[in-house]
């Protein structure tokens, strides 16, 4: 049974198609990445699957059931840390976890508990007297996390929830996701972050224009395409490579683009299985004094670059 199960889903806002047929299908225990540039409609998609948007045509399950406004027993099980922080400024920081728990925990000596774990999970412990406006961004963004979580859902949707957040802030979110999937939720996790993804993701799709152009693990969707390493190769003490260098790499067969500048040699290869190998022969033959060498898998922008021949990046 899959626990998200979107199929041929439109939302427009006016003369815009934000959503355009789209499909999703979510199986449980994933940590699935919606990956799309601004604007490319993974928000939309997440409110329309949480009711919180009408749409115009489509049917959404959640949990092998069909979701609509009023299934609250489906919303019980649900939680959401929305892309802007929403929590109270009066409250303090385990206040506000309690108000958000509390709207799905009744009893009040389980919600104690809820509320000391996830202040435990979101490493809030020292702050949890404090009041928002004396949170730094990425503190607030964990109580943030804190909120949508307490009450521990089996399926949670994470909006961007690293936009504009410190590097050790951003380690202990995805960090943490890690652990809520560890121990038995399923995430959903939009972002335009392809390094992120990658790192937590056990399936991605890629988003472009309110469509999932593809969808697969990290090695699927890399397999996908026709891109293959980037190697790049120190050459110090060689101001530039001789030209019949350059000219016997970009004959090998899946040589693309092979080019030095500043000491270094970047080759972009397409798929082949002995591409690096190939590169060095030629280094070699040609004496070329070689320092470190590095060979990179092609990333999310070269799969996205070459579905949609535009980039990732903004
Ligand atoms: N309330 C609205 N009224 C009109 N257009 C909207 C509205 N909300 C979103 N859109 C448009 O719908 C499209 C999809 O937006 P959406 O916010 O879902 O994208 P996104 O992938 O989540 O991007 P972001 O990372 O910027 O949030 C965009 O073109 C956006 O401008």
């Amino acid at each position: 049974m899959d626990i998200v199960s979107v199929e041929n889903l439109v939302k427009r806002y006016g003369d815009l198609v934000a959503l355009d047929h789209f499909d999703l299908r979510i199986r449980p225990g994933e940590v699935f990445g919606l990956l799309g540039p601004n604007g490319s409609g993974k928000t939309t998609a997440i409110n329309c699957i949480l009711q919180l948007l009408t749409y115009d045509k489509g049917s959404i399950s959640l949990f092998g059931e069909p979701m609509a406004p009023t299934r609250y027993d489906l919303k019980r099980r649900i939680g959401v840390v929305p892309q802007n922080v929403a929590v109270f400024e009066e409250l303090t920081v385990r206040d506000n976890i309690d108000y958000f728990c509390s709207l799905y925990v009744g009893e009040r000596a389980r919600r104690r508990e809820l509320v000391e774990r996830a202040i435990a999970f979101v490493g809030l412990e020292d702050y949890a007297r404090f009041r928002p406006r004396k949170l730094s961004g990425g503190l607030l963004r964990r109580l943030n996390i804190a909120c949508g979580i307490a009450h521990e859902p089996d399926l949670v949707f994470f909006d961007e929830p690293t936009v504009a957040v410190d590097p050790q802030s951003r380690n202990a979110i995805l960090e943490g996701i890690k652990a809520m999937n560890a121990s038995g939720a399923t995430v959903v996790y939009t972002s335009h972050y392809m390094e992120e993804v990658e790192e937590i993701c056990t399936r991605i799709m890629i988003m472009d224009h309110g469509r999932g152009v593809a969808v697969g693990t990290n090695a699927e969707l890399k397999a996908m395409v026709s891109a293959g390493e980037r190697i790049e190769v120190e050459v110090a003490g060689l101001p530039e490579l001789p030209e019949p260098v350059l000219a016997d790499l970009r004959v090998l067969p899946h040589v693309r683009r092979a080019a030095a500048e500043d000491g270094r040699l970047t080759v972009m290869c397409g798929q082949g299985t002995r591409n690096v190998a190939d590169v060095l022969a030629v280094l070699e033959r040609h004496q070329v004094p070689m320092g470190r060498i590095y060979a990179e898998p092609p990333t999310l922008n070269d799969v996205f670059l070459e579905i949609t021949g535009t980039d990732l990046r903004d």
